[in-house]
């Protein structure tokens, strides 16, 4: 550390000062075209490593004392702010220690106002934390009562956490993924799984699994299950084999950190919007399975339908599963309306029941075969959805 004697202030000390007014105009007035005043050459933070050496004093420089009150800037705000390095890094330019009082972005109040401010400032100060602290007690009070008697704060609260969840886990999770598998793998879903499994204790829902013996198939699979909401990524959580994928629109890629840990767990992206595009990754998807070993699920229904059936089902699912002569194992979860329904604003505990049906052959069939192979398979699920739902007579009814 260079000494520093008080005839030979650094531009670190220089930078904590503020200067009288400098004219503007005539022959004293700064170089700047901007007719501000005349600013220290350095500008990167390597100023906040070491001081610099003493630069010539310009004539019109005020010192200040360090931890004397300075002079009020005859500056507007923003330039005393700019000139004299207040703000958040200010501490750090003066090699003080960070004040007690600061509040993080975006609450700190600027620096000519507290040094205005004083004692009273700083009374203000406090009494204006306590406002906010009793206005956080205040919501965190209210939130208990509003979920009770509004079922759009209920419903907005508990999904907006849901997602809120998908978005600090994916960020968590990511690192753990790349860490521990090296990048893109179906291998990261067994992590992925881990975590997910553990959601559904905040949203009190419960799931009762049966016949997850018929997903032990030598080699690979498709699997088709119905697709109600976002709440199925918990569902097909619950009951993932290893090594399976899954088939997902490709603007889910973009979905942030989410987007990123779908990415790492190998989704297959596909883009709806193009058939032959998203035909053509579905038979990429055919060739390598196989050599893969992976099994892969899709959603046939092709997107969400939370209303307690099914929609009629796209082919590709079952293409994919002739091309590739592999078994299709449907998956079928019974119906969240009794306690999930984005119309009705509901969103409560509940119980999900989930049943992997037996594996449907394929060997010998071709894509003659795949209209039938589809119907049939829709046929079972369905029937399986409205006897897993309660509602066994309605089949008949509705098909
Ligand atoms: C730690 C915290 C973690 C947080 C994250 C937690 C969890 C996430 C982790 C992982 C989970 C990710 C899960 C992602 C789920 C995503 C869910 C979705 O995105 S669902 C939407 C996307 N999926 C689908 O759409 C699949 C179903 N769709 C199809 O199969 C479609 O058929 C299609 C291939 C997309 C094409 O559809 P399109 O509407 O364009 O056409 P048709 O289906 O009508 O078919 C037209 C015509 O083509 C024939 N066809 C279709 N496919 C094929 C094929 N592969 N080969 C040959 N021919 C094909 C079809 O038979 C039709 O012809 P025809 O009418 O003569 O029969
Ligand atoms: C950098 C910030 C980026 C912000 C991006 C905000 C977008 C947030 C969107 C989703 C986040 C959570 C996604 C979890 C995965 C859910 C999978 C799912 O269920 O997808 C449904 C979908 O396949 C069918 O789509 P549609 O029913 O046709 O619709």
């Amino acid at each position: 550390m260079v000494k520093q004697g008080p005839k030979a202030p650094t531009y670190y000390h220089e930078w904590t000062q503020i200067p009288p007014r400098m004219p503007t105009r005539g022959p004293n007035a700064p170089s700047s075209h901007h007719g501000r005043h005349p600013q220290p050459p350095h500008r990167t933070t390597k100023h906040l490593r070491a001081p610099l050496p003493a630069p010539p004093q310009p004539p019109t420089s005020l010192p200040t004392a360090p931890g004397r009150p300075r002079p009020p800037s005859p500056c507007p705000p923003r330039l005393a702010e700019g000139r004299a390095g207040a703000g958040r890094t200010a501490h750090i330019r003066r090699g003080q220690p960070r004040a007690k009082g600061w509040k993080g972005p975006g609450f700190s109040s600027p620096r000519w106002a507290r040094g205005l401010g004083g004692v009273k400032g700083r009374e203000e100060s406090s009494s204006m934390e306590l406002g906010w602290l009793l206005w956080g007690a205040a919501v965190l009070l209210l939130l208990p009562v509003l979920m009770e008697l509004s079922p759009a704060v209920n419903f907005a609260l508990r999904i907006g956490f849901y997602y809120l969840l998908f978005f600090v886990c994916s960020a968590l999770t990511a690192p753990v993924c790349l860490l521990v598998n090296g990048g893109r793998t179906v291998k990261n879903m067994r992590i992925i799984k881990t975590v997910v499994k553990t959601f559904k204790y905040f949203f009190g829902l419960r799931f009762e699994v049966k016949g997850l013996e018929n997903f032990e198939v030598e080699g690979p699979a498709i699997i088709v299950s119905n697709h109600q909401s976002i709440l199925d990524m918990m569902g097909l959580m619950e009951v993932l084999p290893d090594n399976c994928v899954q088939v997902g629109k490709k603007e889910l890629m973009y979905a942030g950190t989410v987007g990123l840990i779908i990415y790492l767990g190998g989704v297959i992206f596909i883009n709806r919007k193009s058939t032959s595009s998203a035909k053509m990754v579905m038979a990429e998807v055919a060739k390598t399975m196989a050599t893969d070993n992976v099994k892969v699920w899709v959603y046939p229904e092709g997107t969400r339908n939370c209303t307690g059936d099914l929609l009629p089902f796209k082919k590709g699912a079952f293409h994919v599963a002739v091309q590739a002569q592999v078994p299709v194992i449907p998956v079928v979860y019974s119906s969240f309306t009794t306690f999930y329904n984005p119309k009705k604003n509901l969103f409560t505990s509940g119980k999900i029941k989930v049943e992997v049906l037996p594996p449907i052959e394929t060997k010998g069939l071709t894509s003659d075969d795949v209209s039938e192979l589809t119907d049939r398979c829709y046929r079972i699920m369905r029937e399986t959805l409205f006897r897993l739902s309660g509602r066994p007579g309605e089949v008949k009814d509705s098909s």
